[in-house]
């Protein structure tokens, strides 16, 4: 259940994007086209049932996505992915989570849930740049399960394996599929090598 996509593309644009000098601008560049060079190894699996359709000579079968799709991005980092994926996906709708760790627990506080409606018939896709602890995305997931999603897969950019294990432990039945893991947290829950605070890399917040 633990998908490393890494396309060389993928990679080129990655280590970019880790550059300590790479700037917020370039940095959401980075972001946005890994998002998209993700999205056909995320979404493989995903059901069609097949469809009539009348080209100007006669009349054949295609196929039609059996399920919507929810993009749901982690506030802040998330948001990073989100247009790289609605680039591929602009039929999607969009759940959004607020979640911020505690600096000292390293545990993530809650402050913003908004989901559409008929979340269990949908393919939910959440976004987060980074799977450092584990924790943020195990607390989202919990809230979407609690919202009634059952068609759930996690996207990140860059997980460490004290994460990777949590999260397995936690959600094994919800995929993961990241462009890299790292290799291991610092004593502050930061991934190394990693990139950084992404969302402050991200939004210019860094003090
Ligand atoms: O796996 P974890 O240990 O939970 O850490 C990962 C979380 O940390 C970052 O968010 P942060 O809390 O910094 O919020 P922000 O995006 O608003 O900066 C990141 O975007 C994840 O949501
Ligand atoms: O390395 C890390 C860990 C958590 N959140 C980040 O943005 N970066
Ligand atoms: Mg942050």
């Amino acid at each position: 259940m633990l998908h490393v996509v890494d396309h060389p593309l993928i990679q080129v644009e990655l280590t970019a994007l880790r550059d300590r000098n790479c700037p917020g601008s370039a940095f959401r560049q980075h972001l946005r086209r890994i998002a998209s060079l993700m999205v056909p190894a995320v979404t493989a699996d995903f059901a069609t049932r097949p469809v009539p359709c009348e080209t100007p000579l006669e009349i054949t079968t295609g196929v039609a996505a059996e399920r919507s799709i929810v993009l749901t991005p982690v506030l802040r980092a998330g948001l990073g992915f989100l247009d790289g994926f609605f680039d591929l996906l602009p039929q999607a709708s969009v759940a959004h989570i607020g979640l911020a760790r505690n600096e000292k627990t390293l545990l993530p506080e809650s402050y913003y849930l908004k989901v559409p409606p008929n979340l269990a018939d949908c393919e939910v896709i959440l976004l987060d740049p980074m799977l450092a602890t584990g924790g943020s995305a195990v607390e989202a997931l919990r809230n979407l399960k609690k919202a009634g999603a059952k068609h759930l897969r996690f996207v990140c950019l860059v997980a460490a394996p004290e994460g990777i294990q949590t999260f397995q432990d936690a959600m094994p039945d919800v995929p993961i599929f990241t462009a890299a893991v790292d290799r291991c947290l610092n004593d502050k829950g930061y991934i190394l090598p990693g990139l950084g605070d992404a969302g402050d890399r991200l939004f210019g917040t860094t003090g």
